[in-house]
């Protein structure tokens, strides 16, 4: 396959890129589970702990690399079982946001059947890896939360 048909077929993103829209660190603000929070990464962030005041340090970090270094904390317990819910977590946030913000819920669509590759080269969960071959949750819950837009459009 020619390197450009494949281009067509693929959109790559990094989770961490303020720029993009549809990264978890875009600042996109939106209301969820009675808070404001300026990014999905804060939300995803804050989510890990049962400490409401952590909880809020980290709602009010000034860019999401503070909220997600405040997220790795070791000095703060995680809440249980943050491993079996964080997917959820990162889906909701992002589901909001689009519904929040309909240009990033159209880019979201506009990018028709195409595959979504989170390509951060360090991270084998969120991403694909440095060898592609990591399993690329981010990517895989852009392309869930695009289906339910889609169904959602169609039945409006
Ligand atoms: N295996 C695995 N399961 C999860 O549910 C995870 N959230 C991760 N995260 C990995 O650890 C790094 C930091 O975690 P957060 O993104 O802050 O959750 C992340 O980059 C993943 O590699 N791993």
């Amino acid at each position: 396959m020619l390197f450009d048909e494949k281009e067509k077929k693929l959109l790559t993103l990094t989770r961490d890129d303020p720029n993009n829209p549809l990264a978890s660190y875009s600042k996109h603000a939106f209301v969820l589970d009675d808070f404001e929070w300026p990014s999905v990464e804060h939300y995803y962030q804050a989510m890990k702990f049962d400490d409401a005041e952590y909880r809020e340090k980290i709602r009010q970090a000034p860019h999401p690399a503070e909220a997600s270094k405040l997220g790795k904390s070791k000095a703060h317990k995680k809440r249980k079982g943050w491993h079996k819910v964080s997917v959820t977590y990162m889906t909701r946030g992002t589901y909001i946001k689009c519904r929040t913000h309909p240009e990033a819920a159209q880019m979201l669509l506009n990018s028709g059947q195409r595959e979504i590759k989170d390509v951060s080269q360090y991270d084998y969960f969120w991403g694909s890896g440095r060898d592609m071959r990591g399993d690329n949750t981010f990517g895989k819950m852009l392309m869930g939360v695009r289906n339910k837009l889609r169904e959602e459009m169609n039945k409006e």
